[in-house]
């Protein structure tokens, strides 16, 4: 089995047995769920950095990248050095993620957080919305076209910007509907954890122009984001490059320095 496989068959245990905890009616009647979104889309349309910041503790094809940090402190700076938005990984398992993180990233910053997870169920953009998230991923290699239209319909029912994720044409094709907001494409495979832009920039003209265009993973220059934006890419998801250093919003503030040059 492979790693994606075995994540998604730990997810759908943990689903079940959360949901067997934590009602919807309890998700539903939490204080964030009511608060207003804020589009992601809009931003990245707008703004000049296009930078998606990622708190990220450990993952699977890196082991631990930074579990020192408070992820407060990571959003602040994230906020500060004036990313476009920030993407939090909720997964424990395989990312030393949580909720909780996403609640205080919540807490701590306005700008749009994307909850980074493996979304398989309703229940899991109920508790995006529950814990305040603006935005969430859904993963075409994963899902059938069938739940990525149940699913992407349901978080724009919520008044969740939808970020679908792919990796070849095979998943471009099955995954182009309209109640997507952004198409990201992952320049790692999820599989063999190999890592090349080249397939943003292949994949980038099959892209219809209606959809944000994000670039995902492996992303480490400014270079790279110069010349992804040929392309067209206006969203740039950026983890392990700043998590890697002892400051990440610093070292996000330095790269947006870099780029604006
Ligand atoms: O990062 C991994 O090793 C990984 C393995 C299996 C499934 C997902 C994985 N990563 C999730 C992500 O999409 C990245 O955290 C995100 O795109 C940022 O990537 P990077 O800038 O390379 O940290």
């Amino acid at each position: 089995m492979n790693i994606l496989d075995k994540i998604i068959a730990d997810k759908r245990k943990e689903v079940e047995l959360k949901k067997a905890v934590v009602p919807v009616s309890q998700l539903e009647n939490s204080a964030l769920f009511k608060k207003e979104t804020i589009s992601l889309a809009e931003a990245l349309r707008s703004s000049k950095s296009g930078i998606i910041a990622e708190h990220k503790r450990r993952s699977p094809s890196k082991s631990v990248i930074n579990q020192d940090l408070n992820v407060q402190d990571v959003a602040t700076g994230y906020e500060n050095a004036g990313v476009s938005g920030m993407s939090v990984l909720t997964d424990g398992k395989y990312f030393g993620g949580s909720l909780e993180d996403l609640l205080y990233a919540r807490a701590s910053v306005k700008m749009p957080i994307l909850r980074k997870e493996f979304i398989i169920d309703e229940y899991q953009l109920l508790e995006a919305k529950a814990y305040g998230a603006d935005v969430i991923l859904l993963i075409a290699a994963v899902l059938e076209k069938a739940q990525i239209k149940q699913l992407s319909q349901f978080a724009k029912d919520l008044g969740l910007d939808v970020l679908l994720e792919v990796h070849n044409e095979e998943e471009l094709q099955k995954s182009i509907m309209p109640c997507l907001d952004m198409l990201g494409v992952n320049n790692r495979n999820l599989k063999t954890f190999e890592v090349s832009t080249d397939i943003s920039k292949e994949l980038s003209e099959k892209i219809p122009d209606d959809f944000v265009k994000v670039s995902e993973s492996g992303i480490s220059s400014v270079e790279a984001i110069k010349d992804l934006k040929k392309y067209g890419y206006q969203g740039f998801l950026i983890g392990e490059n700043f998590m890697k250093t002892d400051n990440p919003g610093q070292s996000a503030a330095d790269f947006i320095a870099q780029l604006d040059r």
